[in-house]
């Protein structure tokens, strides 16, 4: 680990149950073993022509819907730039994919992040802040810890004045089974720093997400 990896990892840990961590390979065989159980159990026969490969392909979706598991967080925000900047800066509409972790059902939305930069006057490249929201969605979720862990590795890596991410999501373990209520949004917001202590600082970014969200 380089200097700066170390030091975010450091502010990272000490803050709020803000995992650093990257874990294992996929073990593809297992997965696959495991889908054709699945087929079995729900009454279909895994070896008829239509399903004869799915086993496999679901394998290879899940690699890659849950690829986020494997990735350092802090290496997506690698790219920053001494700009001077110590003003608001906002992204809004990010898309989320996520799965959530209690049925493995996708949950879907938008991310609209903002940050005011520390003292450094350090920005960060705007596609890295879409790269943390697919890293921290690309494992199994709850959309209060994708919001609280985008916010929290925004803050440690950018040593940032200030961080609001708001993330507003369908789950489809609620609209496709369960209670079923088609339509019903789930939005969640983490606030750090100034953008939750300067209620001037703040208003001017629910301004911005009012506007760049509408
Ligand atoms: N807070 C929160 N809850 C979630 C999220 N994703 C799914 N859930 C909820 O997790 C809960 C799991 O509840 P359980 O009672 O254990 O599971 P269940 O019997 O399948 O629940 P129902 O969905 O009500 O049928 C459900 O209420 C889901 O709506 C999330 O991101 N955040
Ligand atoms: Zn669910």
């Amino acid at each position: 680990m380089n200097d700066h990896k170390d030091l975010v990892a450091a502010r990272l840990l000490s803050s709020r149950d803000t995992e650093v961590r990257t874990t294992g390979t996929v073990d593809l065989a297992r997965i696959e073993d495991a889908v054709r159980d699945i087929l079995v159990a729900v009454g279909e026969d895994p070896d008829r022509h239509g399903l004869k490969e799915t086993p496999k392909r679901v394998a290879h979706a899940y690699a890659e819907l849950f690829a986020g598991l494997r990735v350092d967080p802090i290496d997506a925000l690698g790219t920053t730039f001494e700009e001077g900047h110590q003003e608001l800066v906002m992204v809004c509409d990010i898309e989320v994919q996520s799965f959530c972790e209690h049925h493995l059902l996708p949950f879907i939305g938008k991310a609209h992040i903002g940050y005011v930069p520390g003292l450094s006057g350090c920005v960060a490249g705007l596609s890295k802040l879409a790269r943390l929201v697919d890293i921290y969605a690309r494992r199994p979720q709850v959309q209060e810890r994708l919001t609280t862990q985008i916010a929290d590795c925004l803050h440690a890596a950018l040593d940032a004045a200030g961080v609001i991410v708001v993330i507003e999501c369908e789950h489809t373990c609620m609209t496709m089974r369960g209670i079923r209520k088609a339509g019903a949004r789930t939005i969640t917001s983490a606030v750090r720093g100034t953008l939750q202590s300067d209620p001037r600082t703040r208003n001017e970014a629910m301004e911005l997400l009012r506007r760049g969200a509408a």
